[in-house]
């Protein structure tokens, strides 16, 4: 039987899923899992598509251990797992696509040299993705890979959300908006025209709150705005990550405290966030559940300017409908929704507190104006069917 892998490398998290194709070729998820909280204390768990769990381990002294070296062993635990399939192809998540790769790509020397330029553009996933494209053309040269990119579904919203107050030569070398988180957007925007046709026509934030944290306006399932930009460090605040700051801290931090460009570069990728804030941890479960002062003051933050970010793309909407929550602490974390909601009341909007503790699809009040889901996000299926797609169209 014929498969297809998608593995999406995120900053705290390496996501797989095998897909095997029926006879018609459509992909069906028959397994997957995550290794997360890399950096931290990782651990693997995996599952088949009946919740059977596969596999779930934990690695002794794992916080030193980088994804290159937890992917070696999830392999080696995949090749023995692959019960008789033959994989076909092998889609990745590749975040920065750059102002080129607006679809997805078959992989080649000379798209993988392009696209190592964007490395610097996301030091905490790009260099990832490419090392497990790298890893597997060593391990099977022939095995078609596709990239697909979360720039991409960002790629034609209005010039205007496009484009730096900055001299107009750097937005022609790329120096501009690109938005993240596009894979998950997208199978978002195609949920939400099964769950709720009208809403899906009408003006949604969805909110991926994850380790990285990003919102997107949507207009009829098209990306009009979104808060990351040139990089995945703008907009909210995130796990280790700043969010929106002003850049005069970056040149106050330069030139008058003497840090290297590195070491920003390492501060605020890495250091910041509710990590920096809270001084205790980069997880928001950790912090919800801590009692100290500073865990309470990274998760206000969070909410605070998560809020903010929400009053901003209502701007660009002229208006809200409709509001999807996704991702690690979109989909999971029922008092960080809560609190963004209670923010967010000045827009018309109320939540079921029930139906928000139990994590249902609807968990607007039946008054609210504003309705407000949750809708779990796949981001392997989208790179499945991307990865498909793109071997069709080369028939
Ligand atoms: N069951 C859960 N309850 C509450 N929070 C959760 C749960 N699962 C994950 N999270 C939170 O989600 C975040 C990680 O999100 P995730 O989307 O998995 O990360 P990544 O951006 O690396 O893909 C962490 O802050 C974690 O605490
Ligand atoms: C773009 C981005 O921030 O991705 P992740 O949520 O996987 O860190
Ligand atoms: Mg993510």
């Amino acid at each position: 039987m014929k498969a297809v892998v998608s593995l999406n490398s995120g900053s705290s998290s390496i996501k797989f899923a095998l897909f095997t194709l029926d006879d018609a070729g459509n992909p069906e998820h028959s397994a997957g899992g995550k290794i997360e909280k890399i950096g931290i204390a990782p651990s693997l768990v995996a599952r088949r598509a009946d919740g059977t769990v596969l596999v779930e381990r934990t690695w002794a002294g794992g916080a030193g251990l980088t994804h290159a070296e937890l992917l070696k062993d999830l392999f080696d635990w995949a090749i023995d797992h692959l019960e008789g399939r033959e994989v076909v192809a092998i889609g990745h998540r590749v975040v920065h696509g750059g102002m080129r790769f607006a679809a997805p790509q078959r992989v080649d020397a000379g798209l993988l040299a392009e696209l190592d330029a964007l490395c610097p553009l996301a030091p905490l996933h790009q260099p990832h993705n490419l090392a497990a494209i790298r890893a597997i053309a060593a391990l099977a040269p022939s095995l078609p890979q596709v990239a697909c990119f979360d720039t991409a579904f960002h790629h034609d919203k209005p010039e205007v959300a496009a484009r730096l107050p900055l001299p107009r030569a750097l937005h022609e070398q790329g120096i501009r908006r690109y938005g993240f988180h596009g894979l998950s957007y997208e199978y978002i925007a195609g949920q939400m025209q099964t769950v709720d046709g009208e809403l899906a026509a009408g003006r949604v934030i969805a909110a991926h709150l994850g380790n990285g944290a990003s919102l997107c306006a949507m207009r009829a399932g098209k990306s009009i705005d979104t808060t990351m930009g040139f990089t995945a460090l703008d907009g909210l605040m995130m796990g280790t990550r700043c969010g929106t700051l002003d850049p005069g801290v970056v040149l106050h931090l330069q030139t008058q405290l003497g840090m290297s460009a590195a070491d920003v570069d390492d501060m605020l990728y890495r250091k910041s966030g509710l990590l920096g804030v809270s001084g205790i941890s980069s997880d928001m479960r950790t912090l919800t559940a801590d009692p100290r002062a500073e865990a309470r003051e990274a998760v206000e933050l969070f909410v605070w300017r998560a809020a903010r970010e929400f009053g901003a793309l209502a701007a660009s909407l002229g208006g809200v409908d409709g509001i999807v929550f996704t991702a690690g602490i979109g989909e999971n974390h029922a008092e960080v929704r809560e609190r963004i909601c209670q923010r967010l009341a000045w827009l018309g909007l109320s939540i079921d507190v029930c139906a928000n503790a139990g994590h249902a699809l609807t968990i607007s009040a039946r008054d609210s104006r504003v309705k407000v889901l949750i809708i779990p996000t796949d981001e392997e299926r989208m790179i499945a069917g991307h990865t498909l797609a793109v071997l069709r169209s080369e028939r």
